[in-house]
């Protein structure tokens, strides 16, 4: 059987604590590196590891699958899978990378009613067991494909069959070498017929643990997760997350908007926020001081230069603050009283 008569299956396993734009980028980056080798890559899975894998900060796996689900809506073809979440314990790689196969394959089968087709799936024996029509794939990052060298972690015997049987899809992460790594490894260099890497050229560190620790200090981490999955971390307290950092500043934003019409297109200075009382005066974008400043720069910041042609004295509030004065004349805002409401 040709390897494009085989069905590839992408699947990655792990804590997704949260799960991160870039862990759906492995798979695009995958499937489009296998397309170009000749695979048919005709679905992804992601699969959350048990709650009793024990890393250090891991939210329970109801909250990890409910972000995994929400950052897939948009996804056409990669899906979630619970299996290993739902078990009693923890799943060794394998196992899992096992029962998702034959799973798939065994569907496959009884979808397949015509019986010369069975007659020929069985004929196709090969060592001892009906030749596989969906070939799942272990796709990783090179840091598990690394950890398979520290001792004890992986039992040789499972990267051989890993490795082996499913073969390994490893996308490249930080200054890493995989090539070497698995040149250096007894088992890996066995099968580096079967172990493909995947350079991501464009290097992207995000990780869980970046994301973490930024909610646990109130920093945005927009743009780096599903939206959906943002707003479900914040409605559920996770991470510790000390304060959403979306402070609301609708009618600011309403504001701006208004004015952006009364703007001139060309010519005038650049719109700057300056710092309300004594808290340095620098460009709103370059450093917040103040909540009061992160609002407003937050506001602003997407807008990038705005031109004015007239003097405007408005105010606005939020949720924390009672009202925030200020002028916006020659393109810069001044800020001139922010008092913080009493709570
Ligand atoms: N930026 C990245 N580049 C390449 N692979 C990644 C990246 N982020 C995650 N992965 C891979 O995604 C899979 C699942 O990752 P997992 O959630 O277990 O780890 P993580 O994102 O590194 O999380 P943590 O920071 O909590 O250790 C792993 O194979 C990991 O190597
Ligand atoms: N022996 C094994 O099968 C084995 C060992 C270490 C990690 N893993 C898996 O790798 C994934 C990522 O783990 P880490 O986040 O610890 O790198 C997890 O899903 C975990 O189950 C499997």
């Amino acid at each position: 059987m040709s390897s494009a008569a085989i069905k590839t299956v992408l699947f990655v396993c792990g804590s997704y604590n949260p799960p991160t734009n870039m862990h759906l980028r492995m798979f695009e980056l995958a499937r489009d590196h296998l397309f170009k080798l000749g695979h048919t890559v005709c679905g992804g899975i992601m699969s959350p590891v048990h709650d009793k894998y024990g890393k250090k900060d891991l939210v329970s796996s109801k909250h990890r699958c409910e972000m995994v689900r929400l950052a897939l809506e948009d996804s056409t073809w990669i899906k979630l899978s619970e299996w290993e979440a739902q078990q009693s314990e923890w799943t060794r790689t394998r196992v899992s990378l096992d029962h998702h196969e034959d799973e798939l394959n065994q569907q496959l089968d009884a979808q397949c009613t015509n019986k010369t087709d069975v007659k020929r799936a069985r004929h196709d024996q090969h060592n001892g067991s009906p030749r596989r029509k969906i070939q799942v794939m272990f796709l990783c990052g090179v840091d598990v494909l690394e950890s398979m060298a520290v001792p004890n972690l992986w039992s040789a015997d499972d990267i051989n069959h890993i490795a082996g049987h499913h073969g390994i899809v490893v996308i490249t992460r930080g200054d890493t070498n995989p090539a070497k790594f698995i040149y250096q490894h007894d088992i890996l260099s066995k099968h580096m017929n079967k172990i493909i890497i995947v350079n991501e050229w464009i290097k992207n560190e995000i990780s869980s643990t970046y994301l973490r620790r930024a909610l646990r200090r109130g920093d945005s981490i927009k743009y780096l997760i599903n939206d959906k999955v943002e707003q479900y971390i914040y409605q559920h307290g996770l991470y510790s997350v000390v304060e959403s950092p979306h402070l609301e500043v609708s009618p600011i934003l309403d504001l701006l908007s208004n004015l952006n019409n009364n703007f001139l297109p060309n010519g005038s200075p650049e719109t700057h926020v300056n710092a309300p009382r004594d808290t340095c005066a620098q460009p709103a974008s370059m450093h917040a001081h103040s909540k009061q400043q992160r609002a407003l720069s937050r506001s602003n910041s997407s807008r990038g230069t705005l031109k004015s042609k007239s003097k405007v004295r408005a105010t606005a509030s939020g949720d924390k603050y009672d009202r925030v004065e200020f002028v916006i004349q020659d393109g810069v805002i001044n800020v001139i009283s922010d008092k913080e409401a009493q709570v």
